[in-house]
């Protein structure tokens, strides 16, 4: 039956879905009106993302009722729910990294049509969505060739490349610097007030007070209800989130810090990228904060160091001796660790096990002195990190690719935080981690360094980084250009540096 007179755009009622006994969402309530951003907000795992890829024709409900614009709708696939205008930017990128910004875009459009493409004539649309949402990339790259921030634009034009109606975006600021995310949302409002509905779910509470005007939060699988944020704020939602209060985000740190550096990264200079005379040092034990723009080298400067990226010249010193990190293998050899922000390309194992994942990297601490792996001692390792971490999981035997997005991130730092390392190099260490865990995470950092361990911490996360922080450096254009001590922290202060102006 048709009803548009409904205030909502979407309704789903009653809605519960299991992946085999484990019963994910029970009984849901979620409805969104006409053009309102309606943000969708719990822990990891709690079911956001599995409730969303219902509404997209992802996955198919057990019961409830889904209503779009009046009538049921049941999406028994993604193209269904596109056509239905349903448009999804999923926190997991989901490009096809050899195609080109355009073939990307219009890529779904490929298997619709009986005729020849025009290329010019798509390329030449992909470039004026893109221009559109005023950032700047060219529509005939290489997707692999992009950075993952512009990977993120690509996706949000390729959502928007539809005659939307329902747009959800799954963590979409998480790679994002703030001056992107102010452009996002600026586009978040155009598109708003040609009434498209938005689902906006984010682990950024500031954000959703910001920008949404409905919250729904979602507590394992059940919803505790809906209400206006004006009627609301962060500890409020908070409290609906995880049924406590919650102190301090960032626990105070009682770690010494050594007197000599532990690392030294001397003049290092990229062979293919814009990172160079890149120098700095860490001290055992120092938290240091790497701050910058996106595309300003902070990511570029890690893998660099890790091997991943060529050298063209510069030294890595480790204990005042130079070393060798010219691959990933070399790296690790020299107990350097590095937790790569795109969790999905080189975080984590997608189709093995969370066991296999933690453990790949710690056979050494697991393995007997014949270089067998030592069963007791890696089920103990493992179920010690899943419990620290709360992941959120059945068992330590399920794929890692079945875990909620913000678990996956929680196995991919327990993974490098499980070993004995010298250096550890994390790129955004709470990427769409629940407000809960970022404080384990917090927590296990801090470990980490009380162990004698130089911590170098990417954050664009300006909060974050300074509230786990020693000291900050800032990127702008490839290099550092300036240093901020604990007490200079400041927005201001890492913006400016950012942007390559002086401090006030
Ligand atoms: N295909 C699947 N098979 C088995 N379990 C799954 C599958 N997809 C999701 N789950 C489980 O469902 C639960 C909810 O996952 P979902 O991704 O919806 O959480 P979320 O609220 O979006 O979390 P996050 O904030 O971490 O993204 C998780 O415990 C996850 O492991």
């Amino acid at each position: 039956m048709k009803n548009s007179e409904s205030e909502y755009r979407v309704e789903m009622t009653g809605i519960s879905k299991s992946f085999g006994v484990v019963s994910v969402l029970d009984g849901v309530d979620f409805k969104v009106k006409h053009g309102e951003i309606h943000a969708l907000l719990g822990e990891n795992g709690a079911g956001k993302s599995t409730l969303v890829k219902i509404l997209s024709g992802v996955h198919q409900k057990d019961t409830g009722k889904i209503v779009l614009n009046g009538e049921e709708i049941n999406p028994k696939n993604t193209h269904e729910g596109q056509v239905l205008g349903i448009s999804v930017v999923y926190q997991e990128l989901s490009l096809v990294n050899d195609l080109s910004v355009a073939e990307n875009i219009y890529l779904h459009k490929l298997g619709a049509s009986k005729f020849w493409m025009n290329w010019k004539e798509i390329t030449k649309n992909a470039q004026e969505l893109i221009d559109s949402l005023g950032f700047k990339i060219d529509a005939s790259a290489t997707v692999r060739d992009l950075s993952i921030v512009q990977k993120q634009v690509v996706e949000i034009a390729k959502a928007l490349s539809e005659d939307t109606k329902v747009l959800v975006l799954d963590e979409p600021t998480t790679v994002f610097d703030p001056t992107d995310t102010q452009k996002l949302f600026e586009n978040l409002f155009k598109l708003k007030e040609k009434g498209i509905s938005i689902i906006y779910i984010s682990h950024h509470l500031e954000e959703i007070i910001k920008i949404a005007d409905s919250v729904t939060v979602l507590r394992d699988g059940v919803d505790t209800g809906s209400m206006a944020v004006s009627e609301t704020d962060t500890d409020g939602i908070i409290h609906l989130m995880i049924g406590r209060e919650l102190k301090d985000l960032y626990p105070t740190r009682n770690v010494e810090i050594g007197k000599e550096p532990i690392f030294e990264v001397k003049n290092l200079t990229a062979k293919d990228t814009l990172v160079h005379d890149v120098s700095f040092s860490v001290r055992p034990g120092e938290v240091l904060g790497i701050a910058g723009l996106g595309g300003s080298g902070r990511t570029e400067t890690a893998k660099l160091i890790f091997g991943a990226d060529k050298k063209k010249s510069g030294t890595i010193l480790l204990n005042g001796k130079e070393i060798n990190t010219n691959t990933p293998v070399s790296a690790v050899g020299h107990q350097i660790g590095f937790v790569s922000e795109d969790r999905k390309e080189e975080g984590v194992f997608l189709p093995l096990s969370i066991r296999r994942n933690i453990s790949v990297t710690s056979f050494d601490s697991i393995s007997n002195k014949c270089g067998f792996i030592n069963v007791n001692n890696e089920y103990k390792n493992v179920l010690g990190l899943i419990e620290k971490l709360n992941v959120k999981t059945p068992s330590s035997e399920i794929d890692v690719k079945n875990l909620s997005g913000g678990n996956q991130q929680k196995v991919a730092l327990a993974k490098w935080l499980s070993i004995d390392s010298k250096v550890i190099i994390i790129d955004e260490p709470t990427r769409g981690v629940d407000v809960g865990a970022k404080i384990e995470i917090y927590n296990l950092i801090n470990e980490v360094a009380k162990k004698g361990v130089g911590v170098v911490v990417i954050s664009s996360d300006m909060p974050e980084i300074m509230g786990i922080a020693d000291r900050i450096l800032v990127m702008h254009e490839g290099t550092f250009y300036g240093e901020l001590p604990k007490e200079k922290f400041s927005e201001e202060n890492i913006l400016r540096y950012s942007i390559g102006e002086p401090l006030k």
